[in-house]
């Protein structure tokens, strides 16, 4: 009876906690109101893993005391950016129970971005005075009504989530991303030179669309005081940068492979705090419809979105040890 036990088998690994555990943040700053909309998914392992085996539930907390852990320790602590709230959800069940041996943390912020209004008499005021400090500036954009004070809206270009892990006695290790970015452009890009067998019949294309809805993933070298906003926001405008490339130009991509590459080479250069980044970006394939039979030319104008199957490209790139980019 072998089996019964238990003698011959041991756990891999244990894991539970409550998913998608909803926040919404309020900052209240006089009039001037500031949102993060959050769901996430917390882990915890314990070092007895009694519960399993035995069902003697005494080290349990309960996913429904987890829930509420994310609560107040919003309340408390408040939500500055989702990866240092991630952050203090780790510490706080790492220090107040002995035997959490490993938190992990998946935050998702749901997408609002503030209203604006697009005033130009007002926005070229704002560029030409320049003595104006920033949180003047600031002020005055929220009394002018260039950007709204407490109102918002729901804005999918992209979502930003993190992933933060601890286990005791160790440094936490974060992952910020992004996924489901949507880019697409009409030109300057192509695939030409592949390898050919008897199964190829793509052509090879000069000029083609380019689509894809990139998921971008990274890991950070340091914890402590890293601008997560900041890096985040650079990691956005790098991928699309390289994607888009100069605004009148562009930039040509021989493949998808190679503006994945160089978007994530460009990350790490001007971003020394980004020690890995894994890029995935789906092929979301145009094809342009053949309009003979009916007696048109249809000159890469009328195109055909496929749902599937796209091809799927991906990559990983970190700093060689003790390397200077
Ligand atoms: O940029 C591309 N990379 C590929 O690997 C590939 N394969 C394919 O059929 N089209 C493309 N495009």
């Amino acid at each position: 009876m072998l089996w019964e036990g238990g003698e011959n088998v041991e756990f891999v690994r244990t894991g539970y906690g409550k998913n998608m555990v909803k926040v919404l943040y309020i900052r209240r700053q006089g009039r001037h109101h500031s949102i993060i909309e959050l769901r996430a998914d917390v882990e915890l392992s314990l070092s007895s893993r009694k519960e399993y085996i035995t069902g003697g539930n005494s080290d349990v907390i309960p996913t429904d005391t987890i829930k509420n852990t994310v609560h107040a320790l919003a309340k408390i602590k408040g939500v500055e950016t989702i990866e240092q709230f991630s952050l203090d959800l780790c510490q706080h069940f790492l220090t107040s129970f002995n035997h959490v041996t490993r938190a992990r943390v998946y935050m998702e912020e749901v997408p609002w971005r503030r209203l604006e209004k697009v005033n130009k008499t007002q926005a070229a005021v704002f560029n030409i005075d320049e003595q104006q400090t920033q949180s003047e500036e600031r002020l005055r954009k929220n009394t002018n009504g260039v950007e709204h004070a407490h109102a918002f809206i729901f804005s999918m270009e992209t979502v930003r989530f993190c992933d933060v892990e601890q286990n005791r006695a160790d440094l936490p290790v974060v992952h910020s991303g992004l996924k489901d970015m949507k880019v697409l452009k009409t030109t300057q890009s192509g695939f030409e030179g592949f390898h050919k067998d008897r199964f190829t019949t793509l052509q090879a294309a000069k000029d083609r669309c380019f689509c894809t809805s990139v998921y971008a993933r990274w890991r950070y070298n340091k914890v402590a005081n890293v601008n997560f906003d900041g890096t985040w926001k650079s990691v956005k405008e790098t991928i699309i940068e390289k994607f888009a490339g100069p605004y009148d130009e562009g930039e040509y991509s021989p493949s998808v492979q190679k503006t994945l590459y160089d978007s994530q080479h460009l990350v790490l250069e001007r971003l020394p705090e980004v020690e890995e980044i894994e890029i995935v970006m789906p092929n979301q394939h145009y094809f342009t419809i053949d309009m003979t039979k009916i007696g048109l030319m249809n000159k890469d104008e009328v195109l055909l979105p496929l749902d599937n199957p796209s091809g799927n490209i991906t990559g990983t790139l970190r700093r060689k040890p003790h390397a200077k980019l």
